[in-house]
């Protein structure tokens, strides 16, 4: 496979753009005519520049408002391809994409349009050139695929092609698999771009919202294993119009890019069988199986505290590492790792961040394939020196600046536990307070930090994202999507905070970054949790009564269980499923808070009517002169 990415997805200028294309892996890009005219370097110069970083051009684009004109505007607008013709020779490109016309005097008909084509054909063939036609979905006789077809086929000329458009086709509603019985010699090249499903004018939505393959909600798999069939085997390329990527990281957006490629032909590769297009080889998306461990890197003031609020919520410090200030705590399968280190991975990360959630061990059938997949998806693999009869345990770099460990009971290194930690009698204990595993993993990150990393994990995980929602805290929006398998055994919820003024926002500015914000522990019974935390003197966050009054009027709850919700802090929620109850603890350090969950009947969500309410007792909290409550 080939890849390509159109110079006006990524943000900055001709050389900035084409320094992070190259470094994200592409073979090509396509030349959005618009960035070339900015860019003030001859187009010999920029073809020049192109091959330097081991690029070239699959396309120059995009020409408008070619077909179907009466004279004497038939005649210029020739003219005017002649003179791009010229420019793409000097640029080193032979392929150019015509948009369909939206020309308000385009006079349409099929024959007339075709013939057009055939007479550009001609031309197009004295030069070595080649034309693609694509027809945009607001064009003014042409906004369909196949539309655009029919006026290539009548073309009739070796030099004259289609052009397809994943969005155009997509974003139109028009079913990709007419693409089947399209001959793939006469379809010259492929462009591609997901976009979210939002209602709205067309070309408004084009150009502002497209994003990456699998970011949106468009069948692009579809799209491309309908293109794949016809035996295509040229570039797929990236056109992304996005208002968010234009002002974005050049090097994250480009990383994203291409991330996106390998993964749709990834699946298209397991979907569609003998294909023509080679996609890399890779194990297949990983199913994990949960959260193994969550570890902190915090100083020993800190890891002191953490202990004793750890103590109130029932765990115990079970483990100490045999060679490292590293202490386990434990309840349930809920693993706790407090690393209070001087040198390595955590303790770089505590200088930056200060305590903060450092790594996060998820478990997988094989760590090793997991590895390997994320590595084929672009992701940075991990290593830090073992110390000797040390396990090595496989990682890559996850959310923000955080690791990703991967456990699994194929290897040893699900030993680790055993081996590398000496059992400790935690003298302090408190009784378990019923919390069995960890529900769910929050991170909190900037807004437009949310699509990378749902990316991330949609392509490496077999999981699939819910709908995203809107939180409103009292500074601002914070926008929540999870990400989860099937079987809710892996749940991770990003938050995408706008401003600083959020708590979400705050917690980022004051660790320098985006981590894990919260963790949910799951218990079987809330109430006896409520109660075993109350005993061992877990500081709840308060919830007001007219949160119960509402929960009381809204759901129709009755007396003696808003009784028992408010005796415990313990929010409520319902869906079509099942119930929800949830308990917060208070907020520590930048920010980062525990939250103890149960789910009934299959309850699926995260209790989104709630987190408004959450927030603003949260930040009470936070506030310099809180007082405590109960
Ligand atoms: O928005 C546009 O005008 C436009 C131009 C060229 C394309 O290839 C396209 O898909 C859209
Ligand atoms: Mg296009």
């Amino acid at each position: 496979m080939k890849t390509s990415i159109a110079t006006v997805c990524i943000a900055g200028d001709m050389r900035e753009k084409l320094a992070a294309i190259a470094a994200a892996g592409f073979d090509g890009i396509e030349i959005f005519e618009q960035d070339f005219i900015a860019f003030d370097a001859s187009p010999r110069e920029v073809g020049q520049m192109v091959r330097d970083h081991g690029l070239e051009i699959t396309l120059f684009q995009p020409f408008r408002d070619f077909e179907g004109l009466p004279e004497p505007l038939r005649a210029r607008s020739f003219e005017r391809m002649e003179r791009k013709f010229d420019l793409m020779q000097e640029l080193g490109t032979d392929l150019v994409l015509v948009c369909s016309s939206v020309h308000p005097e385009a006079l349409g008909g099929i024959d007339r349009m075709a013939g057009d084509f055939a007479e550009l054909g001609a031309r197009a063939a004295k030069r070595g050139l080649r034309v693609g036609f694509e027809a945009l979905a607001w064009g003014k006789h042409v906004w369909d695929h196949r539309d655009a077809w029919e006026v290539v086929r009548r073309a009739n000329h070796p030099n004259i092609g289609l052009i397809l458009d994943s969005f155009h086709t997509l974003g139109r509603g028009i079913d990709p698999d007419s693409i089947r019985s399209i001959p793939s010699d006469k379809i010259f090249f492929v462009q591609l771009a997901d976009a979210p499903l939002i209602e709205m004018d067309l070309l408004y939505w084009s150009r502002h919202f497209r994003n990456m393959p699998g970011e949106g909600d468009l069948d692009v798999t579809g799209f491309m294993r309908a293109v794949a069939a016809t035996g295509y085997d040229g570039p797929i390329s990236l056109e992304v119009f996005n208002d968010q990527f234009r002002g974005g990281s050049p090097g994250a957006i480009a990383l994203d890019g291409h991330r996106s490629l390998v993964y749709l032909m990834d699946q298209v590769k397991r979907q569609e069988p003998g294909i023509a297009m080679s996609a890399p080889d890779m194990p297949p998306r990983v199913r994990a199986d949960g959260v193994s461990f969550v570890e902190f890197a915090a100083d020993e003031a800190e890891a002191a505290s953490l202990g004793r609020l750890l103590r109130t919520m029932g765990f115990r410090c079970v483990g100490r590492h045999i060679s490292k200030q590293v202490e386990l705590w434990q309840q349930g399968e809920i693993r706790i790792v407090l690393n209070t280190e001087r040198e390595g991975f955590a303790h770089s990360a505590h200088t930056v961040h200060g305590m903060n959630i450092c790594d996060v061990g998820l478990r997988v059938d094989s760590a090793e394939a997991t590895v390997q997949r994320a590595q084929a998806l672009g992701a940075s693999p991990f290593r830090q020196p073992v110390g000797p009869g040390e396990f090595e345990i496989p990682a890559i770099r996850g959310v923000g600046s955080g690791l990703l460990h991967f456990i699994d009971d194929k290897s040893d290194v699900a030993k680790v536990w055993d081996v590398e930690f000496s059992p400790v009698e935690d003298t302090g204990t408190t009784p378990d307070a019923g919390l069995t595993r960890i529900d769910h993993i929050a991170q909190t990150m900037n807004y437009e930090e949310m699509l990378t990393w749902s990316l991330f994990y949609l392509s490496l995980f077999e999981t699939q994202k819910r709908a995203t929602v809107d939180v409103v805290d009292p500074g601002g929006l914070v926008r929540s999507q999870a990400i989860e398998s099937a079987d809710g055994a892996l749940r991770v919820t990003l938050n995408g905070a706008e401003t600083h003024r959020t708590f979400a926002g705050r917690f980022i500015a004051d660790s320098f970054g985006s981590s894990v914000q919260h963790v949910a522990f799951e218990t079987d019974d809330i109430f006896a949790t409520a109660d075993a935390l109350i005993a061992n003197g877990f500081e709840p966050l308060h919830i007001p009564d007219n949160y119960y009054d509402d929960v009381a009027a809204r759901l129709g709850v009755g007396d003696e269980m808003i009784v028992r919700l408010k005796a415990g802090n313990i929010l409520y929620d319902e869906d079509g499923q099942g119930a929800y109850f949830q308990i917060y603890g208070r907020p520590f350090g930048d920010g980062i808070f525990f939250e103890i969950v149960q789910r009934s009947g299959g309850y699926a969500g995260y209790g989104a009517a709630n987190a408004p309410f959450r927030i603003a007792a949260q930040r009470r909290s936070m506030s310099p002169n809180a007082v405590p409550r109960r």
